[in-house]
């Protein structure tokens, strides 16, 4: 269960007061998630019902969430639905609980859709790129912390524990992604903050709408052609129960494709470049979740994701067998544009 930080009722009655947010009548620990403590809180405002959801930060600090929490207020007003950060009198959005950075911010409705249709990858491949554009102006930056910087710091940490072959591959990949980040193509791609882990578990559906992104906490200014692969890698594969190795479901990789596309057109070098890409966004995943697996922090991760998913993800995209021609206008790599 992710409560990390046990938060008194009286606690967040106190909290949710200084943020004019009623009186407190249900405090709900969620299950769900690693990284963070989780809370649904509910309270009565003049007699209405408010629902939040309460985060103690149990991973973050103090001075990465502003950039986090802005970017989530700034996109909420511009109409994009994502989680409000509630503000106190002060105009504070990041609270303490407990010594620990919090945030109370809106309950989004619905459920993730884990089994996901042509119909969802549309809804996601829009909004997705409807998010780039109300981004582009946000003024805050902060790098992708587990972008090619944290590659480079994090693979000589997991490699011993991996077999050879393993070994050879994550060596290897690396190397290959170090030189396409340098490339003049790479460097010019269209780029601003982006959410960066838009997994299936992180997007609200009710009666098959769209109703919001959340998890904005691996948030970070880097590609927009980055976030549209790890979308691509997550959304459109084929589902676990018919092959787990990562092969694009055509329709639902075309869809998502278009549907980002008919907001914000991809340019020339992004199309070249999609394919390198896909294979950073499983490579990010594959050592992210070695490294959970094999150095599990203080706050205990009781469920660390399966490292040989994205390792299977990353081999598929090499032997680009997997990737539908819609999503490839040329086999060159950057390094060669
Ligand atoms: N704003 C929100 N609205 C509705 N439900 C939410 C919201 N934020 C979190 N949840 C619920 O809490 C669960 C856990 O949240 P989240 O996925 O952010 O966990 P985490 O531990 O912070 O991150 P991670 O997914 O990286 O482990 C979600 O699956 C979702 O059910
Ligand atoms: N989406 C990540 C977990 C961190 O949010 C993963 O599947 O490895």
């Amino acid at each position: 269960m992710a409560v990390y930080t046990e938060v008194a009722f009286a606690e967040a009655a106190a909290l949710l007061h200084a943020l004019d947010l009623g009186d407190l009548t249900d405090l709900q620990g969620i299950k769900g998630g690693i990284e963070n403590t989780n809370y649904f809180v509910t309270s009565e405002r003049d007699g209405v019902t408010l629902q939040h959801v309460l985060t103690v930060f149990e991973r973050l600090g103090f001075e990465q969430l502003p950039f986090y929490l802005h970017l989530m207020k700034h996109l909420a007003g511009k109409g994009i639905p994502v989680p409000d950060p509630a503000a106190n009198a002060n105009g504070d959005i990041l609270h303490t609980i407990q010594g620990k950075p919090a945030a109370v911010v809106d309950r989004l409705r619905g459920h993730s859709e884990l089994q996901p249709s042509v119909v969802h990858c549309e809804a996601v491949g829009e909004m997705l790129a409807r998010m780039h554009l109300a981004g582009r102006d946000f003024e805050l930056t902060q790098p992708n912390l587990r972008g090619l910087s944290w590659w480079n710091e994090t693979v000589p940490v997991v490699l011993p524990f991996l077999d050879p072959d393993q070994a050879s591959l994550i060596r290897s990949e690396l190397a290959y992604q170090n030189h396409v980040a340098a490339s003049p193509a790479c460097v010019a791609l269209p780029r601003g903050p982006i959410h960066a882990d838009l997994f299936r578990d992180n997007v609200m559906f009710e009666d098959g709408e769209l109703t919001g992104l959340f998890d904005f906490y691996f948030a970070g200014c880097d590609t927009f052609l980055f976030d549209l692969a790890v979308c691509l890698n997550d959304w459109c594969v084929r589902h676990s129960a018919d092959s787990d190795d990562g092969a694009h479901d055509p329709a639902r990789a075309q869809a998502l494709l278009a549907a980002y596309q008919s907001v914000r057109p991809l340019t020339a070098t992004e199309r070249q470049l999609l394919p390198a890409t896909l294979r950073a966004g499983a490579f990010r995943f594959w050592i992210s979740r070695l490294w959970d697996l094999h150095l599990p922090r203080e706050a205990a991760m009781l469920q660390a994701h399966d490292p040989s998913h994205f390792e299977r993800v990353l081999r598929t995209r090499l032997q680009q067998a997997g990737t539908p021609a819609v999503l490839t206008s040329s086999q060159e790599t950057c390094a060669a544009a």
